[in-house]
């Protein structure tokens, strides 16, 4: 038996069956065509098909209904096989109701080849067939894991990460769009740099925006760049994200913070792949991956059209949903000595280990921030501390890193061996700003500093992650 992948292409436009055809066998595929649902639906009967591309706009019958049917009767009867939808442009609600009935993507017309191509190739190697996150059902072993994948430096053993793991690597090599689901402090950034070092574009930039941190009137100046002199401010000409993001990966991170003016525009890059940046008409495009991460419940925001869900649909080929600390305990142990290790090679603090019954007790903390607050937890209590084998004393009386500090009087004692007062301050900067998603003000408040002082000291050790 043959290996080519049989591709089925309805569609009753015969110029836009012949040419797609042609395509797809110059590209390795077996293609079959019909000419409408009946046709197609009774070649499925006679071939293995590895996907099925499904137009919706029949000419006789222009609500789409006639597509809409075709596909439910096409996930009823093979609810493992991708259906790619052909929707014209503008028909997105079309595309929307596809999607809810299981079909894996839409494309719009007039298409792309190259798009047309990835989406297949897509839809194949991720199978997806319902919008529920695509978890395997039983969880993989750590070990082969990382026999596969790199994965090295997310910690944990739990089923549920695991699962969330294999998914990552698996749908890792496609271009589909990721969305990573989960609270904060879970891990979220951590997968999506997984998902880019994975992929094919790892040679290439992986580009993080916080949409979060970008006001409505930045936003296409930021995404798509600016010629010099725009607008007032527009000193330089500048690179927008996706520009930068060109044969790599854009990760947009806290999704659910997007106001409905931006989520316009970045549906439009997103489903064309092309922007204009500001000051210039000349219209550019780019090759980038979506992954996007949000701590909000996104199908909540759309019920309250607070987020678009022609825009939900676009970025969520692939969900994953990651688990919070408090559901993987198990994983708290591994977490802390890892973080434990990583001040080893960062500070050269050497000998300090969690006595058990420490260990045991960090698994039964509320942990509301996650593995960022144990991350934070860790560190701080580890610098504070003189003793080797840390006891429970030594992180309760450090309820959290900072507050431990805030007044000026660091007692000498309390200082660890081999650390400098600098290292301990460049320490204290990063959790502060780190627990308040980079942003300088609310930092410098936790830190007890003014802005500027804090703005002084990012300059001085250089911390590039802060933000107005
Ligand atoms: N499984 C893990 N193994 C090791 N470190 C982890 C793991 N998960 C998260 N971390 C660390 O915890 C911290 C928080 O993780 P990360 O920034 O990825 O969370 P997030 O979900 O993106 O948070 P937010 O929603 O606030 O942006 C980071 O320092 C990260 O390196």
């Amino acid at each position: 038996m043959s290996s080519i992948p049989y591709i089925l292409i309805i569609d009753d436009d015969e110029a836009v069956r012949k040419s797609i055809g042609l395509f797809l066998k110059m590209n390795g595929f077996k293609p079959l065509l019909a000419a409408n649902p009946k046709e197609g639906i009774a070649l499925l009967s006679e071939f293995k098909f590895s996907c099925v591309l499904l137009d919706m706009n029949f000419k006789v019958e222009t609500t789409g209904d006639e597509g809409l049917t075709a596909l439910q009767k096409i996930k009823k009867a093979y609810p493992e096989l991708p259906v790619v939808l052909f929707t014209g442009w503008g028909n997105m609600q079309l595309a929307i109701e596809g999607m809810k009935l299981g079909a894996s993507d839409f494309i719009n017309k007039p298409w792309e080849n190259d798009h047309l191509l990835k989406c297949i190739k897509d839809a194949i190697t991720v199978k997806k067939n319902s919008r529920k996150v695509q978890l395997p059902e039983k969880s993989p072993s750590r070990k082969k894991l990382e026999q596969e994948y790199d994965i090295s430096n997310i910690i944990g053993q739990d089923p549920q990460l695991l699962k969330v793991l294999e998914t990552v690597g698996r749908v890792a090599k496609t271009n589909a769009p990721i969305l990573i689901m989960g609270e904060s402090g879970t891990g979220k950034e951590l997968i999506a740099e997984a998902v880019h070092n994975n992929s094919p574009r790892t040679d290439h930039e992986f580009v993080k925006v916080n949409l979060g941190g970008i006001s409505q009137s930045l936003f296409e100046s930021e995404m798509f760049g600016h010629k010099k002199g725009s607008f007032t401010g527009a000193h330089t000409d500048r690179e927008g994200r996706f520009s930068i993001a060109d044969k790599g990966s854009i990760f947009l991170d806290e999704m659910g913070e997007l106001d409905l003016s931006s989520q316009v525009k970045l549906l439009r890059v997103l489903q064309e792949r092309k922007f204009e940046p500001l000051g210039t008409s000349k219209t550019q495009s780019a090759d980038f991956r979506v992954i996007s991460a949000t701590n909000k419940i996104l199908p909540d925001l759309v019920r309250e059209n607070k987020f678009r869900e022609d825009l939900f649909f676009r970025i969520n080929l692939i969900t994953v949903v990651l688990p919070p600390l408090r559901e993987r305990k198990g994983d708290i142990p591994l977490l802390a000595d890892h973080f434990l290790k990583l001040l080893e090679t960062s500070y050269g603090i050497t000998g300090k280990s969690f006595a058990p019954e420490t260990l045991k007790w960090l698994q039964k903390q509320p942990l509301k921030g996650n593995i960022r607050e144990l991350k934070n937890w860790v560190e701080s209590s580890v610098l504070m501390t003189t003793n080797d084998v840390l006891e429970i004393n030594d992180f309760e009386n450090n309820p959290t890193n900072i507050h431990a500090f805030q007044n000026d009087e660091i007692k000498e004692e309390i200082v660890p061996n081999g650390m400098t007062l600098e290292e301990m301050e460049i320490i204290m900067i990063k959790n502060a700003l780190n627990d308040n998603r980079f942003k300088i003000a609310p930092s410098a408040k936790q830190l007890g500093i003014s802005r500027n002082a804090l703005y002084r000291k990012v300059e001085k050790y250089n911390i590039t992650d802060a933000q107005d």
